[in-house]
């Protein structure tokens, strides 16, 4: 199992949980898409996770998705998003991932976000608002499909 964790963020969020996720998963490679675009060969499993605005995964990220959805069905894909209106999170899926990638996916789970009006700055408390939990129950299902 060789997993590709790619990520999107504004605020610092998706990337907290992407570093997280690298933790749990071994043998795992994070990317930052505003700074690399991932090549996909090699890697069996790929993560896709990014913040959410204006009701919508950023849109690098649903660029992504749509662009290499032929290459991500071949693979064990599984996405996240951090948001902070969970009453929304299903619409904001529907919304950003393509039908396929959603159906074929085995896990699209929240892992929660920063409030719009307070976004942590020091290292002390970066992760309110992020649910730890939910990222390793994320982790074990994902590892069920090594
Ligand atoms: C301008 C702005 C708009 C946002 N819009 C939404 C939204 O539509 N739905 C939602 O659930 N969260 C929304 N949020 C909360 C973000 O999703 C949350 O801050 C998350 O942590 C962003 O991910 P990031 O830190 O990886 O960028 C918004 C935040 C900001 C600053």
């Amino acid at each position: 199992m060789k997993t590709l964790i790619v990520y999107g963020t504004k605020s610092g969020a998706s990337k907290e949980c992407a570093e997280i996720l690298g933790e749990k998963l071994s043998n795992s490679t994070i990317i930052d898409i505003d700074q690399e675009k991932p090549v996909l060969e090699g890697f069996t499993h790929i993560i896709v996770g990014a913040g959410v605005r204006n009701d919508k995964m950023y849109k690098p990220i649903r660029d992504f998705l749509k662009k290499s959805q032929t290459d991500l069905l071949s693979k064990t894909i599984a996405c996240y998003l951090c948001n902070s209106k969970p009453k929304t999170t299903q619409e904001v899926i529907i919304a950003s991932i393509p039908e396929a990638i959603r159906e074929q996916a085995v896990e699209i789970v929240s892992f929660g976000g920063y409030k719009p009006s307070w976004v942590p700055i020091s290292t002390d408390n970066k992760l309110k608002g992020i649910d730890l939990d939910k990222i390793s129950e994320f982790a074990q299902n994902y590892l069920k499909h090594s």
